[in-house]
């Protein structure tokens, strides 16, 4: 479920008359996604997503969003350009929520992942991260390390309900990571997704049949920060089987070589690639955990396993050098 707040049609059409995309002729709710509204419109113009921010977006960070995707998709980007209404605007409200049109992208998110799309998903975020130079806002990690041990700390009274000894496991796992976390200034740093998991990515055949990446969705947690984590994230997303138990290292490798080949990886960045790993997988498990606990019952949403996200960390944990991950 994914509309919280309902349009009208006739508040739709009055909302497009100050954009130049024609007239209306047709618009349904998108029952994808857990953060926003989001409306699939198609209009004389043709195919666009209307999407109503709700609940963890803060209105004053959505010009910083919008802006880092107009200049990702300028420099050639397969991610949704923001459309402007006539006042040049495209951050506008429709039923009391902040709005916006944006460019619809074509594509399917991979349902099961295959090590075929781990190689142009690595080329995508490579690409993003070099496309990303020359934005010169910043915004901050919000669910960086600074941001784990206050989340934990809302978890604490609830989370060994979820499993016995969680709360514990996580002091310690916490304090190991922030321990070997990279310092301030000794990796490279740039505009990141910070969540590019499979249903942020669509996919559509290449000639040769093979999966070419189309599109990059749901730029709302990205953020400034070390670009490596990026690619810490995506090894969590997508890099185990759907038990999260066992870590493919044909996909791993698929996705790294193909990034490294067009931003080749530092030393430091491969050798800081296992912590970082562990650092996402724990900002998964917390942020999934809060909402587990937090989500009040009979919530019309669906609420993801923390747990997985424990298997992930505590692969990593063990995961002695780079080859265990693909590198
Ligand atoms: N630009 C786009 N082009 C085509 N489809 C889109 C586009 N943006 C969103 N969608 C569709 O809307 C669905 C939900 O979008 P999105 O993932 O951004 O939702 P959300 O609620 O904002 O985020 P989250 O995934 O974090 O819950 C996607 O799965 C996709 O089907
Ligand atoms: N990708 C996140 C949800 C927030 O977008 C998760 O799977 O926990």
């Amino acid at each position: 479920m994914a509309v919280y707040t309902d349009v009208q049609d006739d508040a739709l059409r009055a909302f497009l008359l100050d954009y130049d995309v024609g007239g209306l002729l047709a618009f349904r709710g998108i029952a994808e996604g857990v953060e926003n509204s989001n409306y699939a419109l198609r209009t004389e113009a043709g195919d666009f997503i209307l999407t109503l921010y709700e609940r963890r977006v803060d209105p004053g960070e959505l010009p910083w969003f919008l802006g880092l995707m107009e200049h990702l998709a300028a420099r050639g980007l397969p991610c949704p350009l923001p459309v402007k209404a006539r006042d040049g605007q495209a951050l506008r409200e429709l039923a009391g929520r902040p709005a916006a049109v944006c460019t619809f992208l074509s594509g399917v998110w991979p349902r099961r992942v295959r090590p075929e799309h781990c190689a142009p998903l690595g080329e995508a975020l490579a690409r993003l991260h070099l496309a990303g130079e020359g934005f010169a806002a910043t915004r901050p990690n919000a669910l960086g390390p600074a941001g784990w041990p206050p989340l934990l700390d809302r978890c604490r009274a609830e989370g060994d309900a979820v499993q016995p000894g969680l709360v514990a496991e996580l002091d310690g796992a916490l304090a190991a990571i922030l321990r070997d976390w990279p310092a301030p200034g000794a990796l490279p740093e740039g505009h990141i997704h910070a969540d590019l998991f499979p249903d942020n990515v669509f996919f559509l055949p290449g000639p040769d049949g093979k999966p070419r990446v189309s599109g990059l969705i749901d730029f709302y947690f990205a953020c400034t920060d070390l670009l490596a984590y990026d690619l810490a994230v995506c090894l969590n997303a997508w890099c185990f089987e759907p038990d999260g138990r066992t870590f493919n290292v044909t996909r791993a490798h698929a996705l790294l070589s193909a990034y490294g080949a067009l931003r080749p990886l530092s030393g430091t960045e491969r050798a800081a690639l296992p912590v970082l790993c562990r650092g996402a997988a724990l900002r998964f498990l917390l942020t999934r955990l809060h909402d587990w606990t937090e989500t009040p019952a009979g919530a019309l949403v669906t609420r993801k396993d923390p747990l997985e996200y424990l298997r992930k960390l505590r692969f990593f944990a063990r995961a002695e050098g780079g080859a265990d991950i693909g590198l």
